[in-house]
Order: structure tokens, then C-alpha cells, then sequence
């Protein structure tokens, strides 16, 4: 597979998670959600912004023929600092996919690497990111990673990266591999598996406390029990969830990256 393919199937990820629909928290064709400032135009804007980016991501891990893939995530880095300024001028200042341009860019730099290497992508972002909480988190306190892991001692989608994404590992992606169906219901089964289990720390933000968590896991758990999105009941469920999320002005815009990711590799894998 060449860079400019990974590239190609990491904006695929972008798009085909903003059109699914309808999603709790988050912005979809049908609805924004809790997020007035954001429509699914801006999401592509946003989308299409990133296209160079993903093929410089690509190369870099094309390119990286070094020992430390420490040194491979700060070249990353200083292109990812880039396209989050670029991102930032296409949405007017709107925080479309600053947890998607990290995420996804370790996905598609890795994934570039392994075409070269016999190794796994979530393996080479656990080297790529290791002693990343320690060396970014516990001084600052701006950011809402920041302040949760000083408040909480969470240490969000760095601490996600480098145990190498095993909700996506272990969880979202095995589960969607064993999904038929509609590709609408089971990306949105997928994403409310991902919510059965992840700390999303824009949700824990907006509600400005950590209880949030287990009421989400809760929630996605019923869901899943109801059968999901191809039972009357999971989608009648889903319609009062989505309806509570818009209520509570709750966000999940940290497990919409997981699932872009799951459905990033998902891509790269053939499994949709
Ligand atoms: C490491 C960085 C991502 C920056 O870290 P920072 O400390 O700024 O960020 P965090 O607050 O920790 O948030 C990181 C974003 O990651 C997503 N996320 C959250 N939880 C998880 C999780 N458990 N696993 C994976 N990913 C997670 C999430 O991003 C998404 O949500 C954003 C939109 O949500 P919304 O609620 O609308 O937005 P807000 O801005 O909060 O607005 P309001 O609530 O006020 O309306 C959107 O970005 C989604 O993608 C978290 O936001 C990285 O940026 C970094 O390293 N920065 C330093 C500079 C750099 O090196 N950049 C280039 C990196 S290659
Ligand atoms: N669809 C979406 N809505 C809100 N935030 C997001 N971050 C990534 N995808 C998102």
C-alpha cells in the first residue's frame, strides 16, 4: 500500500464517521448534537484540510528507517502542530479534530512504517509515544487533558497512546469485524461499544465531573443489551440517548476519534 493510499483511507475514516448517524454527542448529517458551533459541512471543511497532512504523516513512516521511534513521533509532531493550525483557519477556530489529527496521524505514520517493518501498528505507537504522559502532563494546567490529569490523575489520549489504543485493539475493532449488516448500524454499534468502555475526557469536561463515565458505560451497555441499531428497541434507545446527550450538553468527541480510528484500520484491513 502506498503513503498516498493509507492517506486516502484515513480521510475516508474522517467522512465516513461524521455521516453516520444518528450519534449521541456528536455532530451527524441529521443533527449537531451538543455542538452548536459545528455543522457536517464544517466536519468536511475540516476533513479536507487534513489531506496533506495524512500523506506527510505517511511518508514520514514510509521514510523513518531508525532505532528510536521516539524520534519518528517528534517528526510527526512538528507536522501535526502544522495541520492543527490549518485545520483551525478551515473551521474558523472551531475544534473539529484536534484529538483526530493525533490519533489518526500516529494511525497513518504507523501504519506507513509497517509496510517496511514486520510489526504491528499498535505496537510501533506504543514505542512511537513511550513516556509521552509523563513528559506532557503534570505541570500545565490549560488544556482539559491537562487540568483531568492533575484534578483526576487521568491521563487521557496520551495515556491511550501509549498503551497502544487497546480499547480500539482489543475491543472496537474485534467487535466490528463480527458485525453484518448496514454499515450505518454497525458503526454505530462499534461507537457505543467504544462508549461501554472508554474515559472520554471531553465528556467528563463538559459534565464537570468523573461520574459521567460510568453513567455512559451504562447507557451504551443497555443499548448493546437491546440489541442494537437493527432491533426497534436499540434504535428507539438510541433516539431517547441522543435526545438526553443534546439535553445534559454532553460530548463525545473523544470516542468519535477511537471510532474513526477503529474505522481507519478497519480500511486498512479490508474488514468494510
Ligand atoms: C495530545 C493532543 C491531542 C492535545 O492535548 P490536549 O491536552 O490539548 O487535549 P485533551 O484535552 O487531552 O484532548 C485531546 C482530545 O482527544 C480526544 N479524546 C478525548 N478523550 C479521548 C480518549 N479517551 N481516547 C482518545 N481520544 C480522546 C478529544 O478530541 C475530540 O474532541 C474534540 C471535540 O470535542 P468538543 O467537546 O466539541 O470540543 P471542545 O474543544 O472541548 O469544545 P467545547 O466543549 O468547549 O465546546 C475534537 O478535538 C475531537 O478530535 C480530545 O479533545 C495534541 O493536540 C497535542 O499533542 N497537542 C500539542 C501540540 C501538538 O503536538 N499537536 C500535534 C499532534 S500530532
Ligand atoms: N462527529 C463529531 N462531532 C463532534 N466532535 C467530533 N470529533 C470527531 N468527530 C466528531
Amino acid at each position: 500500500m502506498t503513503p498516498f493510499e493509507i492517506a486516502q483511507n484515513a480521510e475516508k475514516a474522517l467522512l465516513y464517521e461524521v455521516v453516520t448517524n444518528p450519534k449521541p454527542g456528536l455532530v451527524d448529517p441529521a443533527d449537531r448534537g451538543p455542538h452548536p458551533d459545528m455543522n457536517v459541512y464544517l466536519f468536511v471543511d475540516s476533513s479536507l484540510s487534513l489531506r496533506k497532512y495524512f500523506v506527510q504523516a505517511a511518508n514520514i513512516g514510509n521514510n523513518f528507517n531508525g532505532k528510536d521511534l521516539r524520534q519518528m513521533f517528534n517528526l510527526l509532531r512538528q507536522v501535526g502542530i502544522k495541520a492543527e493550525k490549518k485545520m483551525f483557519t478551515a473551521t474558523h477556530e472551531v475544534n473539529t479534530h484536534k484529538g483526530a489529527i493525533f490519533s489518526l496521524g500516529l494511525f497513518v505514520c504507523a501504519s506507513a512504517y509497517c509496510q517496511n517493518h514486520t510489526a504491528d501498528e499498535f505496537t510501533v505507537i506504543q514505542k512511537m509515544t513511550q513516556g509521552l504522559v509523563e513528559h506532557d502532563l503534570g505541570q500545565k494546567s490549560e488544556t482539559a487533558g491537562e487540568k483531568q490529569f492533575l484534578q483526576y490523575g487521568k491521563g487521557g489520549v496520551r495515556a491511550e497512546a501509549e498503551a497502544g489504543y487497546p480499547l480500539v485493539r482489543d475491543v472496537a475493532l474485534p467487535f466490528l469485524m463480527h458485525t453484518t449488516g448496514d454499515l450505518n448500524a454497525r458503526l454505530l454499534d462499534t461507537l457505543m461499544k467504544i462508549v461501554s468502555e472508554i474515559e472520554d475526557s471531553n465528556l467528563i469536561k463538559r459534565a464537570g465531573n468523573i461520574e459521567v463515565i460510568a453513567w455512559a458505560h451504562q447507557q451504551a451497555k443497555k443499548y448493546l443489551t437491546l440489541g442494537g441499531y437493527q432491533t426497534e428497541a436499540g434504535k428507539q434507545f438510541m433516539l431517547e440517548l441522543n435526545q438526553t446527550f443534546k439535553e445534559r450538553n454532553y460530548s463525545l468527541g473523544g470516542s468519535a476519534d477511537l471510532l474513526i480510528i477503529t474505522i481507519f484500520m478497519a480500511l486498512q484491513k479490508e474488514i468494510i
